[in-house]
Formats: structure tokens, C-alpha cells, sequence
């Protein structure tokens, strides 16, 4: 019989969850958050817009199909989207300690406690869940045995700063020049512009890309609170004059909104699953997207010159701004996806379009 050690989760309004022990046993406290898709675990833990939160799986049956062996293509990981796991912890129902898949290469638990995180399984995650829909997201900590920890708001830190790229780097070498604002990006961004007769210039948060040469500006998701991200606001105000095309996701469209004069604001309990639908503002067309996202833009917030582009059928918050006559729009679901449904990659074609009609009409 294997032994598995006894490991708690307690939230910052006093309950307690017993479970056991799957990934390292380093006790860890952050935001817990809950995420409803059925499948994806690789690509999420390794999305740094996780940054600084346990992450809650509705899914009841997690690690059945392991994890991807590591392999790069013109030097980004295939499988992952990015070069870690950047959650602090996992919460599960049930942990399959078989697994099964044609790429994988190790169990979840070996990957989690090679990067040092702790996972937990046992618990009752729907009872968990409808705590957090009822009070909303709240911190909380893993523990085992008698060690305690404090809890701790990574709400209240720059995690852009942490989860950014530390220097300027070059992808492809496509005909256009995206520069590409990394705020903690996902690979599939990279490889959804690589795919598009790009190249990628890929800068830190805070970097004054000005003086690039570039025909394109591309924001990218990240972790935390929007209102962290200054710098970077005050970057996309200077380039906000000319007229060349801008695409946000996820951050990218709150950054854009709040560099644009509009608010932000926090979530009861975020959007992160793989069936949101979102409307296009002036049709009566609904995609099926995937978000992770605890904040949103004040629609009413946004100041002349702009309009929402899409909106969440659930609950009518905001999920895209366009600007109405230069080329800026910004989702804030995810059309890369990975993991999720690949419905709105058109977008990316879009932005590509507006780079060639930008090229041509100063060339003109
Ligand atoms: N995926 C993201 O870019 C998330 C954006 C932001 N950190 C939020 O939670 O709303």
C-alpha cells in the first residue's frame, strides 16, 4: 500500500480541507483560484498568469495522462507554455497515479515536485468550489503536519516583474515586426505570430520599445493586478499617437484599456475554463473561448474614441475593446488558447491584416 503523507488546505475565512499529499511537501500560501476545464493541466501550470495562486481543478480526475516530454521547437517548448510551472499549488479530487498518453514522459507528481510544488488530493473540490462562487476568490495555504505558514496576497506585489522575460529576444524571421510587450507570455502566442509571417521581438514588461523598428505591437497576458503595470501603460500611451496596429490579450486588454483611460477592476471569482461564450459587439455571433482571467475593464469606463469588441454571455462583463478608427483591439479570452478551443485564432489574422494595411498606407 503506498504511503502518502497527510497534507491540509485552509482558507483565509477559517475552513479546512484535509487531503494528502501528491507533489512536494513545501508549505506554500497564495490566492486560490478554481479553474473548471476537463483537460490541459500542462498548459495551465505552466501559464504564468498562475502566478502567486493555488489552483483549484473542478475536474475530478487529474494526472491520467502525465506530462509531455520536452521538446523545443525554434527554441520554445512544443507542449508547454512556458519554461516552468509558475502555480504555487495544486488542489484535486482524485490523482491518478497511472498515467497514459503517447507523449508522456513523467507522472504529475514527479514534475510537480521537481519544481517544488505542492499538490493535494482527496479534497472535495465542489464543496470548495461553491465556497469560492459564494465569497468569491480568497488567499489561503497548503500545510503538513504541524508547520505553519502565513497567508500571503500576491495581488499586492508586481508579478509581471516576476513572471517577464529579463531581456530583449528575437524570434523568426518573418516580413513583419511584431514587438512583443512579454508580461508573463504564453508559448502559444509566440508560435500563433511565428506562424504568421512575423518576427518576433519579445521585450521585458518595462522596456522602452519606442525606438524599435517594428510595424506591430503585441500585449501580452501575465499574472496579477493590472493596476501593478505602470510602466507599461505609460509605454503603450507613447506609441498610442501613431498608427500602428496594436493587439492585447488577457493583461494585454486590460493594460491597453487603462492605457487608453479606462478602469479596471476585480472579479468575485474570475473567469478559467475552456467554455466561456463571448458575443462580437454588433452581431449576434458567440464564440466558445478559454479564459483565465480575476480581473476585467470597466466597459462604462472607456473614453471616447473606443467601444467594447466582445462580451461575456454569462454575466455581460467585458471580454474586448476596439478602438474605432485605428487599428487597437485587445481580447481579454484567450484566442491562442492552448489548452482550449481554437475558435478565435482568426484574430491573430486580423492583426496581421491590420499590420499589411498599415505598411501600405505608408508606402503609399
Ligand atoms: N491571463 C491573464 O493575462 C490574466 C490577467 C490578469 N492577471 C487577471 O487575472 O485578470
Amino acid at each position: 500500500m503506498l504511503q502518502v503523507k497527510q497534507a491540509k488546505l485552509t482558507l483565509e475565512d477559517g475552513t479546512v480541507f484535509e487531503g494528502k499529499s501528491f507533489g512536494s511537501e513545501k508549505p506554500v500560501a497564495g490566492e486560490v483560484v478554481f479553474y473548471t476545464a476537463m483537460t490541459g493541466y500542462p498548459e495551465s501550470l505552466t501559464d504564468p498568469s498562475y502566478t502567486g495562486q493555488i489552483l483549484v481543478s473542478t475536474y475530478p480526475m487529474i494526472g491520467n495522462y502525465g506530462v509531455p516530454f520536452s521538446e523545443t521547437d525554434e527554441g520554445i517548448h512544443k507542449f508547454f507554455e512556458s519554461n516552468k510551472l509558475h502555480i504555487s499549488g495544486l488542489v484535486i479530487s482524485d490523482y491518478s497515479f497511472k498515467f497514459s498518453h503517447w507523449n508522456a514522459e513523467k507522472s504529475l507528481a514527479a514534475w510537480l515536485k521537481e519544481f517544488d510544488i505542492p499538490g493535494i488530493f482527496d479534497i472535495d473540490t465542489r464543496a470548495l468550489t461553491k465556497i469560492l462562487r459564494e465569497k468569491g476568490s480568497m488567499l489561503g495555504k497548503i500545510e503538513f503536519g504541524n508547520e505553519t505558514i502565513d497567508f500571503y496576497d500576491p495581488n499586492k506585489e508586481n508579478l509581471v516583474a516576476r513572471a517577464s522575460c529579463s531581456q530583449r529576444e528575437v524570434y523568426g524571421n518573418g516580413e513583419h515586426r511584431v514587438v512583443l510587450i512579454d508580461c508573463g507570455v504564453k508559448n502559444n502566442i509566440i508560435r500563433c505570430l511565428l506562424k504568421r509571417g512575423t518576427t518576433v521581438i519579445r521585450v521585458p514588461w518595462d522596456y522602452d520599445f519606442s525606438t524599435e523598428d517594428y510595424d506591430g505591437v503585441f500585449i501580452s497576458n501575465g499574472p496579477g493586478d493590472p493596476a501593478m503595470c505602470n510602466e507599461t501603460v505609460r509605454n503603450i500611451k507613447k506609441i498610442m499617437d501613431a498608427d500602428k496596429p496594436v493587439m492585447g490579450i488577457c493583461l494585454g486588454n486590460q493594460l491597453l484599456a487603462r492605457a487608453a483611460g479606462a478602469n479596471t477592476y476585480k472579479l468575485k471569482y474570475g473567469h478559467r475554463s475552456h467554455n466561456q461564450p463571448v458575443l462580437l459587439q454588433g452581431t449576434d455571433k458567440c464564440y466558445i473561448t478559454s479564459q483565465n482571467h480575476g480581473y476585467a475593464v470597466a466597459t462604462e469606463t472607456l473614453p471616447d474614441g473606443w467601444e467594447p469588441m466582445f462580451t461575456n454571455v454569462n454575466d455581460n462583463t467585458n471580454e474586448g475593446i476596439r478602438h474605432k478608427t485605428k487599428p487597437f483591439f485587445s481580447t481579454q479570452f484567450h484566442p491562442e488558447a492552448s489548452s482550449g478551443p481554437t475558435d478565435t485564432e482568426f484574430l491573430f489574422d486580423d492583426f496581421i491584416q491590420n499590420i499589411k494595411n498599415y505598411k501600405k498606407s505608408v508606402n503609399a
